[in-house]
């Protein structure tokens, strides 16, 4: 069954909101797969094996339970291993004996209980930060840990691996008695100092004392104390916690809040995006703020004032005393050069991972960048006036992402309880990842035994170790060097100056890496080209000072993504000009409407709803940005920042997707992507959570756009980013606001593309056969929305 179909056959009943994800196609069961039952070491496993590791597991009907002597302590206990299946924590009934540790189903230890582990296999026994009050036992499945006594069984197939079990109790003082009861009767624990408050007094979590996070790397706990994040939400969650932080951290640098104590500028309250986040200019940006990941997508109202410049005059120069001076500059975008940049630019200053190809390259340009940080990259050279003179203002840019850094080490030398501590959180956090990462394995193969992961651990005179929660980041370099760059920008541009063949007419546009201009062909410069142009042609020409690009490799792939993306729903590439070394133009079909965040912004609320538009004109809007991102697709290209923003609209309402800054290609050797690209607001689970993604994370982002248009913005923009990330991190699908307002059709529509199950979540060819499109209004419907431009 196809997933439209699928998403079909849900009924109104289960439409209270975008609701569960189609139910997947029916796949014969992983556990019948070899005609065993699924792994979980909670179920029978091979008695010679039990035996073996010094453990009994008696769900299988193994025999009578051992005798396990005096009960030493005895109480209800949350239990789970560390199976491939094992992520359900269960209630169990724990015994301690003199000689075994016992889980019961219930209180009454006449039955067999369903596991029990010889103390004398039990390793370690320490506190984890998996579960509130949690406490990790890990048994050693190595005979040699056993007595001398046992049997004569072979070891030599799983010497020295080991299993974990995860206890959490009730309150912390359950816990600690636990684990000195446990200490105390563990023969290979035993000359080891008592474990008594080893872990507790200091660890990484939330004191609900001080109502403040405590053991984190001081950088984590200033984001954290200016994110809303909870300690709620580090008790439902720790590992996401620290999931999101160490994706904040990994794109951006430390995470350190920056020292500037630049405010936002009065520019900003003309942003409903950003007010929504500070509606107080005068305030202080938080870090997450100034760290730019607050989605800065202010409508930019494009200058009315048109410029018209007589045919045969020098054009550019004369744009310099047009309205449009600095000034007017400064003051129609809050993040233009001067207070600040747009957001895409200082992703463009990431770090990147060495690109494999080169749309490879096209790294990401996402927002987690420092509007406020100083310009740390040097032009190499002066670059050459700007059509608007812009050169030498430009030169001030502020906004640079801090260069990448590790994750803070802790001390080198003397103890570090933090730095242990936050050990357990990192390992809980890999748990947590594993976990997930087994949940979504499709066919978990039930042989698939695996050692249980082991926490870090660290030997007394051992130096602390960094706490390897960031994974360690290769130096990157730039893929290509500049004489390649220039070499490859040349070969994809015309090299002559451009300025005689247009004649600007007004800026359209600011973009991260230059401005757009509305311009208008004025002559036809000799060459050959792929479609004839003509004079009086309108045409948009981003303008972009090279030596001002970090990255200068992304712009000559961009160029060449769009160069080969020739579709009726991606904006068409035309030319571009090399007019010096330093001032690159790239003409491209000028989109009269604008970007779709404009028209959302500028659109009043439709009838009853308070969506700005109809549910025929969204799906209108969706279907040819679908069909845009098929034609990508079928390429092999993720577009990776799909949102409103990138979507622009002409005036015959035709619809096409830009910004391919982002864009990667998957090819035969690669076909997941793990880089963590796009607009936190935008992205998918998958990449929040730093998993491999494909295509799909695009159609993730299509169904948020779509949630845009019905709600004016994505979920969670009123959250600060970090706690957006934990959020998109750990409910999944979000909630719509208004969803007895809508049609059954949107709903089932959004709930193939915000499926967080990559498997089950639409492709873009299955949406394209989806019923929502069938309510697609006639482009002449989205008329009025465009209005707004005139
Ligand atoms: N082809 C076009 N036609 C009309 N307006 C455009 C066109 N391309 C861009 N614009 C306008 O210019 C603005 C900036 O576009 P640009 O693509 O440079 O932005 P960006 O994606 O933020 O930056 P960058 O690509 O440099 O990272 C857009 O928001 C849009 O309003």
């Amino acid at each position: 069954m196809s997933l439209s179909a699928a998403a079909n056959k849900i009924s109104e009943r289960d439409f209270q909101n975008i609701g569960p994800a189609p139910r997947p196609p029916a796949t014969t069961s992983p556990s019948k797969v070899n005609g065993t039952v699924g792994y979980n070491q909670t179920r029978p496993i091979p008695k010679f094996m039990n035996q073996r590791d010094g453990t009994r597991n008696l769900n299988s009907g193994m025999g009578a339970p051992q005798h396990i002597g005096s009960q030493a302590k005895v109480g209800w206990v949350s239990y789970k291993d560390d199976g491939l299946l094992s992520f359900i924590w269960q209630k169990r009934y724990l015994i301690l004996s003199d000689s075994y540790i016992s889980l019961y189903k219930n209180d009454k230890s006449i039955e067999e209980p369903i596991l029990q582990i010889a103390l004398t296999n039990i390793v370690s026994v320490s506190r984890t930060q998996l579960k509130q009050n949690c406490l990790e036992l890990i048994r050693s499945t190595d005979r040699s840990s056993l007595s001398s006594s046992s049997s004569n069984l072979s070891i030599s197939s799983d010497a020295g691996s080991k299993k974990s079990i995860y206890i959490a109790t009730k309150t912390e003082h359950d816990l600690h008695s636990w684990l000195d009861s446990i200490f105390a009767r563990c023969p290979l624990l035993s000359g080891v100092s008592s474990p008594t408050n080893f872990t507790h007094k200091v660890h990484v979590g939330f004191d609900p004392e001080t109502g403040s996070f405590v053991g984190m790397p001081t950088n984590w706990e200033n984001l954290l104390k200016h994110s809303r994040i909870t300690g709620e939400d580090w008790n439902n969650d720790s590992a996401a916690v620290i999931q999101v932080l160490q994706f904040y951290q990994e794109y951006n640098g430390n995470g350190k809040a920056p020292n500037t104590t630049k405010p936002l500028t009065n520019d900003s309250k003309n942003s409903s995006q950003t007010s929504l986040i500070n509606s107080d200019s005068s305030r202080k940006p938080s870090p997450l703020q100034a760290t730019g990941l607050v989605p800065q997508r202010q409508a930019p109202t494009p200058p009315r004032s048109k410029v018209p410049v007589g045919p045969g005059k020098p054009q550019l120069p004369r744009l310099n005393t047009t309205p449009l001076n600095n000034t007017q500059q400064h003051q129609r975008s809050p993040y233009s050069p001067v207070n600040g940049i747009p957001p895409r630019n200082a992703a463009r200053n990431t770090p990147y991972k060495q690109p494999t190809s080169p749309v490879d390259s096209f790294r990401p340009i996402h927002n987690m960048s420092n509007p406020y940080s100083r310009h740390e990259h040097q032009p190499s050279q002066s670059p050459s006036p700007s059509p608007l003179g812009q050169g030498k203002k430009d030169q001030g840019i502020p906004t640079r992402l801090q260069p990448q850094r590790m994750a803070p080490k802790p001390p080198v030398t003397g103890p570090s309880p933090n730095s242990a501590s936050v050990s357990a959180a990192a390992y809980a956090f890999k748990q947590k990842q594993q976990q997930q990462q087994q949940q979504q394995q499709p066919y978990p193969r039930p042989t698939e035994q695996r050692a249980a992961p082991q926490p870090p651990r660290q030997q007394e005179n051992e130096p602390k170790k960094d706490i390897g929660v960031t994974k360690p980041r290769k130096q990157t370099k730039p893929s290509m060097s500049n004489a390649e760059i220039m070499s490859k920008l040349k070969s994809v541009t015309i090299n002559t100056d451009p300025s005689p063949y247009f004649q600007m007419i007004e800026k359209a546009g600011q973009g991260a890496s230059g401005s757009v201009y509305l311009a208008e062909r004025i002559a036809i410069p000799p060459g050959e080209f792929d479609e004839t142009p003509e004079v009086g042609d309108k045409v948009a020409i981003k303008q972009m000072i090279l030596s001002k690009q970090p990255r200068k490799e992304l712009i000559v792939n961009e160029i060449l993504v769009m160069k080969d993306s020739r579709h009726k729903n991606i904006v068409n590439f035309l030319e571009a000009y090399l007019k010096t070394e330093d001032d690159l133009w790239v003409v491209m079909e000028f989109m009269e409407g604008g970007s779709l965040t404009d028209i959302i912004e500028n659109s009043p609320a439709t009838g009853s709803s308070s969506s700005p538009l109809t549910e025929p004109q969204i799906a209108y809007i969706v279907r040819e940005t679908c069909q845009g991102l098929k034609f990508l697709h079928d390429k092999h290209i993720i577009h990776r920042d799909i949102k409103s923003d990138n979507v622009l609209l002409d005036n015959n309402a035709r619809v096409k997707i830009t910004d391919f800054g982002f864009c990667a290609k998957l090819t035969d050797q690669r076909s997941k992507r793990a880089t963590m690209v796009g607009t936190p607001y935008w992205m998918a689970p998958e990449v929040v959570k730093q998993r491999e993604y494909d295509e799909k994370v695009d159609v993730w982002s299509l169904g948020i756009m779509t949630i845009e248009m019905l709600e004016s913005e994505p979920p969670y923009l009123n959250e600060d980013p970090l706690k957006a990330l934990y959020l998109i991190a750990t409910n999944g699908t979000p909630k719509l606001k208004n969803p007895e307002s809508l049609s059954l059709e949107i709903k089932r529509f959004l709930s193939v593309c915000l499926c967080v199950d990559v498997r089950y979540r639409a492709s873009t060819e299955e949406l394209l056969h989806h019923g929502f499109f069938d309510m697609a209004c006639e482009p002449s419907a989205l008329t009025p929305l465009l209005d707004w431009k005139n």
